[in-house]
Parts: C-alpha cells; sequence; structure tokens
C-alpha cells in the first residue's frame, strides 16, 4: 500500500495521541513511608480544623482586629516577597557565574534557614536596631525599622530571602550550559539571552520561591516579635495575634489559624497554578521539506569573506584556511573539541593565540537551542527578523517545524534546526562538531551538499569521526594526537600516506612502521618492522604536508612508513616459503569482524600495530580462523608503498 505524506503525518498523530511515558513502581516500602509522612502533616492539621469553631467563624473573621491583623500580615507578606524575589533571583544570577566563593556564599545565604528565629532578630537588632551598626546612617536619613512596619518587612526579608535563592539557584544549576554558550556564540546579546532563555526557562522556579516565601512570611513569628514588636495595628501579624489571642480564647485562636492556613494554602496553590496547566509539549510527526542549497547558501553568506584561522597552540602555528573545509580528526581525546573551544572563544589558555578574530561560530554535538521557545523563536532571537526566520527554513526544507517547541524536536530535527541557526548568525568561520550525527542519511546527503557548496563562503573546521565527511567535504585535514595537531595538509596526501594507524583506518589502508634497512637503485626498499623484514617500493613525495613525513633523501635505519591496500593482501593460513615478487608478513589473528553477509575482515596483529584483511566469508568459515591463529600475509612488492617519516 502506497502511504502519502499526508497519511504518513496523520498516521503520525494518532500515534503521538496514544504515546505515555511507562511508570515504574518504587517498593512498597517507599509508599508506606510515604503514606506515614504525609499523615505525620495532615493529621495536626485536620485536628485543628476539628477545633475550630466554624459556627462563629465568619463572626470572628470579620472584627476589626482582626482585619488590622490580616492587613498588617498580607502587606508585611506582600512586599517582603517582592524584596525577596528581586533579591534573590539577582543573586541566583550572579551565583551561577561565580567560580570561586559560590559555596561560601551559598552557605551564608542558606544561614537564615538554620538560624533560631530569636536569634535572627537580635541579629537585626545588631546591624539595624535603635543602637545598631547602622543607626548612624538610618538616624541621619530618619528612617526607623526597629519596633516599626519597615521592621517587620525587614526581618521577613531576612528569613524568605535563602526559599527564593534556593529554589532559582538550583534551577539556574540545571539550565544546561550549551544553552547560553551557543546563544553568545551566535550573537545573541545577554540581555535577550537572560530574557527570553534564562528568565522563561527558571520561571517554574521563580514562582516556587516565591509562593514558599509568600507562605513563610506569613507564619514568621520569631525574628519579628525580637526586632520588630508586637505593636497592634502597626507590627503585630497574624502569628503574634495568635499567640496573644491563646491566651485569652483558645477558640478564636484556632479560627485565627485557620485564617492563616488558608491564606497560605492559597498563595502555594496560585505559585504552583502554572505548573498545574503546563501540559507536556508534543510534537505532531512531521513531514520535511527539501533542501533548496543555493537559497540557504545566499540566505547564510558572511557579508566579508574572513581571514584563514591562524592559531598558535603550545609554541605550535596551524592556519586553517578561508574559503575551505577542513577535517579535524584523531582519537578520541586527542584534544579536537577542546582545541575547537579555544578557537571559538570558549576557552581560554595562556598557551594559546587566535590570531586574526573571525566571526566565529560553533557548533557542538548538543544543539543547544532554548527549550521553552519554538524553531521560529529561537532562529529569530539570531535574525531579528521572523520573515527572514521564515526563509532560512523553507529553504532549509525545515518550515513544517516552524512553530514546534524546541524541546519536542527529535535529535535530528534538533540538529538541523542547530545548523540552520548557527548558519543564520553569517559566520565567517563556522566550527561544526559532528554535525551530521544524528542526522539521518538522505537529510545528511542534502547537508553534505548544502556544506560542500558553501566552503569557498568560510573557513569551515569539521570535527568527525566519519570518512564520508572527510572523502566528501574535506580539503584539508588536520590530524590531532594529544592535545596537538601531528599532521596537516591536502585531504588525498594525508590520506594517501596516513601519518597516524587511526588516519590509515580512515583512509581503508594498512600501515606498519619500521626502519629502513636497504635501499637500491629503483627504489626497492627492505624495512624492519617488528622484526620481520618488508619489501617494498620507496615513494618520494614531492609535496610533502607539514606533517611527521618530510622530503629528505632517506638512508639506512632511517624511521619509515609502510603503506598497502588491504585488497592487496592474500592471508594464508600454513606457513609459507619465499613468494617471487611478494613480500610476506607473519602475524597472529587478532579478531575477525562481518563487512557484510558475504565479506568479513580478519584483523592480524603484527608486533604492536594491527593490519585488516578482508576475506571471502565461505573460506574464512571453512579454515576456521580462530583469534590465535599464526598468519602469514603476502603482498605484491609493487603495491608495498614505503615512505621516509
Ligand atoms: N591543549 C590542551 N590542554 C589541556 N588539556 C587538554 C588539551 N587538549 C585536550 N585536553 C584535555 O583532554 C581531554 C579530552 O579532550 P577533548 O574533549 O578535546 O577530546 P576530543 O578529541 O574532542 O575527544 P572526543 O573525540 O571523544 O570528543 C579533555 O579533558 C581536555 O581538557
Amino acid at each position: 500500500m502506497n502511504s502519502s505524506p499526508a497519511n504518513t503525518a496523520a498516521s503520525g498523530t494518532a500515534m503521538a495521541s496514544q504515546l505515555k511515558t511507562v511508570t515504574h513502581k518504587v517498593p512498597v516500602l517507599f509508599v508506606a513511608i510515604g503514606i506515614i509522612a504525609i499523615a505525620y502533616i495532615a493529621f495536626p492539621v485536620i485536628a485543628l480544623a476539628l477545633r475550630v469553631p466554624w459556627g462563629d467563624f465568619s463572626e470572628i473573621a470579620s472584627v476589626p482586629e482582626t482585619i488590622e491583623l490580616l492587613k498588617t500580615t498580607l502587606s508585611a507578606a506582600a512586599l517582603s516577597t517582592i524584596i525577596a524575589t528581586v533579591l534573590g533571583i539577582g543573586l541566583a544570577l550572579w551565583l551561577s557565574q561565580l567560580r570561586r566563593g559560590a559555596s561560601a556564599v551559598r552557605l551564608l545565604v542558606y544561614l537564615p534557614l538554620a538560624m533560631p528565629p530569636v536569634v535572627s532578630g537580635l541579629a537585626l537588632t545588631a546591624f539595624v536596631g535603635r543602637r545598631g551598626l547602622l543607626a548612624p546612617v538610618l538616624d541621619f536619613f530618619g528612617w526607623q525599622l526597629a519596633f516599626a512596619f519597615p521592621g517587620v518587612v525587614a526581618a521577613h526579608v531576612f528569613v524568605t530571602l535563602p526559599f527564593v535563592v534556593v529554589a532559582v539557584d538550583s534551577a539556574l544549576r540545571q539550565i544546561d550550559s550549551e544553552i547560553t554558550a551557543s546563544a553568545r556564540g551566535v550573537g545573541i546579546g545577554q540581555w535577550m539571552i537572560l530574557g527570553r532563555i534564562t528568565l522563561p526557562t527558571i520561571a517554574p522556579a521563580i514562582l516556587t520561591g516565591l509562593g514558599l516565601a509568600f507562605a513563610r512570611s506569613l507564619g514568621e513569628f520569631g525574628t519579628t516579635v525580637t526586632f520588630a514588636g508586637s505593636m497592634p495595628g502597626v507590627t503585630r501579624t497574624l502569628p503574634l495575634g495568635i499567640y496573644l489571642e491563646r491566651e485569652i480564647s483558645a477558640e478564636n485562636a484556632y479560627a485565627l489559624s485557620a485564617i492563616l492556613i488558608g491564606i497560605a494554602v492559597l498563595s502555594l496553590i496560585v505559585a504552583g497554578l502554572p505548573m498545574l496547566f503546563s501540559r507536556q509539549a508534543t510534537q505532531k510527526a512531521q513531514v520535511l521539506g527539501f533542501m533548496d542549497v543555493e537559497k540557504l547558501r545566499e540566505l547564510t553568506k558572511p557579508d566579508v569573506t574572513g581571514p584563514d584561522i591562524k592559531v598558535t597552540s603550545n609554541g605550535q602555528t596551524t592556519h586553517f584556511p578561508s574559503g575551505e573545509t577542513t577535517t579535524v580528526i584523531g582519537m578520541n581525546g586527542s584534544g579536537k573539541t577542546t582545541l575547537m573551544s579555544l578557537i571559538a572563544g570558549r576557552l581560554t589558555s595562556a598557551n594559546f593565540t587566535l590570531h586574526d578574530n573571525p566571526k566565529v561560530v560553533l557548533l557542538t554535538q548538543n544543539p543547544g537551542l532554548p527549550k521553552n521557545a519554538s524553531v521560529n523563536q529561537a532562529i529569530t532571537m539570531v535574525t531579528r527578523s521572523s520573515a527572514r526566520t521564515a526563509e532560512l527554513l523553507a529553504a532549509a526544507g525545515l518550515s513544517a517545524l516552524s512553530d514546534v517547541r524546541v524541546s519536542t524536536l527529535s535529535g535530528g530535527q534538533a540538529a538541523q534546526v542547530a545548523l540552520v541557526r548557527a548558519l543564520a548568525a553569517r559566520p565567517q568561520a563556522l566550527i561544526l562538531d559532528e554535525p551530521l550525527a544524528a542526522i539521518d542519511v538522505s537529510s545528511a546527503a542534502r547537508w553534505r551538499r548544502f556544506l560542500h557548496a558553501t566552503a569557498t563562503d568560510r573557513t569551515t573546521l569539521l570535527v568527525t569521526h566519519n570518512a564520508l565527511d572527510v572523502a566528501g567535504l574535506s580539503h584539508n585535514i588536520a590530524v590531532m594526537e594529544a592535545g596537538r595537531v601531528v599532521a596537516f595538509g591536502p585531504t588525498n596526501e594525508i590520506l594517501s600516506v596516513p601519518p597516524t594507524s587511526f588516519v590509515a583506518d580512515i583512509a581503508g589502508l594498512n600501515r606498519l612502521t619500521g626502519t629502513i634497512q636497504s635501499i637500491d637503485a629503483d627504489g626497492q626498499t627492505v624495512i624492519n618492522s617488528h622484526n620481520q623484514d618488508i619489501h617494498g617500493v620507496l615513494e618520494i613525495r614531492t609535496s610533502p604536508p607539514e606533517s611527521v613525513l618530510s622530503e629528505v633523501s632517506p638512508s639506512k635505519g632511517e624511521k619509515a612508513t609502510v603503506v598497502f591496500s588491504p585488497y592487496d593482501v592474500q592471508l594464508h593460513l600454513e606457513p609459507l616459503g619465499k613468494t617471487p615478487g611478494a613480500t610476506t608478513i607473519r602475524g597472529t589473528v587478532h579478531s575477525v569482524t562481518a563487512d557484510s553477509l558475504s565479506q568479513l575482515s580478519v584483523s592480524v596483529r603484527v608486533g604492536s600495530e594491527l593490519i585488516t584483511v578482508p576475506v571471502d566469508a565461505s573460506h574464512a568459515l571453512n579454515a576456521s580462523i580462530n583469534s590465535v591463529d599464526e598468519v602469514d600475509c603476502t603482498i605484491d612488492i609493487s603495491k608495498v608503498r614505503v615512505y621516509q617519516h
């Protein structure tokens, strides 16, 4: 049956509506503990509710004394919550960028939570009381805090501030740092990052902090009575009123307590409402369009072509030419990401210099898109024009994603949107770290076509482990090992004379190292590699890349590299005598892997190095190759290339 795009989308929608996350049950023990914990809180509240004289409740609630208590309580709570929220958000934002001393500041901010209320009141008295440290300043301005309403607010701010800081600080610490780093990288200003990315992300935490601060302020007692006293209509809040009423009429005290609990519950509900109504965003299955390579190229071209990227790292200078793509390859941990982060200005080091200052955009494997924004909004933060964003998305074939929330994008969709956003900044230098790894084969092919077409517009550095990227996109290769560029040169030269075994793997070649034993007039050379003599033909390179390989007249005892194709190797399970015209390498079988159902690759260990030999699957099975078997590998001498180090 044919499935049209419309059908596919419709079935995708139907699927999305049926999706539910599987919840994993916790052991019954924890259910029991949870119930005990809830009961521990609920039963005292229920017991209190049973003692409230509900028949007289409205009368008690409406007497002038109660209204007065409520006014003082609510105004102090509202004012102190506003002040604590402003101070708390500012402090938490500062803490989020503080490297040293952040733990000490956190300890200090959380201190009021651990201080006995009376001690907090005494501390405030010592600081801003009538004879406190700041008394001369307060007197100069004619301000009085102690035993006055501002003192109530000051006491409440002191005890509620930690609630806001704890909530906002922990939310800020959970923000993916790549989101803000990549936003800065594509040129989004710090106020826009704050207003459009950071604050919307932490909004639920701000509301939680605000609700907790308000509720805590409603119940504040000890600090207030110690610092501001209990003057009716001025500093006496509801908790103080309840405490005093307890001596006169327990029933009235219970009724006032019910009012206090009611307001506290209401404030927590109001603070939690946005989370209650915020539904988990979902995305319908989308059918993406086709890419218009030329249009996308036109829309993302830098205004001025940038200079070469010239960097000096640990005393070694490397040029990444403008208008070309350089693939940066190397084993895991060889320092590729670190070098790219240094070039993009995300890391600094005393041993690193970037000589020119092109407009660099780095796109890491993490798309770093703001989760709360739609795709359209995320890109418009860069373009500042929704019309241009729409053009970009259309050219990239991603219009269908325009209104989709970033948090609901699939990994491959997010990777493509992140590419569009990086390009929207019209970078002079584009650094891409495995940009196509998450993208499906046909979309990746389109992006490869685009990257190939746009290479002349800028300097492109591409960190990749993918041989297709290297073969299809790369003008030059930089090979990294142990934090250094150990070889740099045109792609075909680096691939034909792999400077490391890692590059040999990518190039699909076998590589062994050794020392030159002899060279005859025809260039026939004998190399001693792992105590074996290997015969080959010496190749003198006419344009050596800036690498470990160089053009010097070779002589006996010098280091050399032997290169040959796996397809030129014959594998023999029985020891061979001398074979005319061929060189023999003895090794042990290291592993056997299946390239396809009909073809296997046998990895043969030669000393500390490995070579690969493709063999017919049926042949290998008949011969039952084992990982410990000794084998002979023969290669036609004319197919063995020898290069001097
Ligand atoms: N020039 C350098 N100076 C100091 N430390 C470095 C340097 N280069 C790399 N490192 C350290 O080596 C580690 C690995 O580096 P990095 O993440 O850059 O490797 P990579 O090649 O990108 O690895 P992968 O392919 O796994 O992503 C990091 O902890 C990094 O801090």
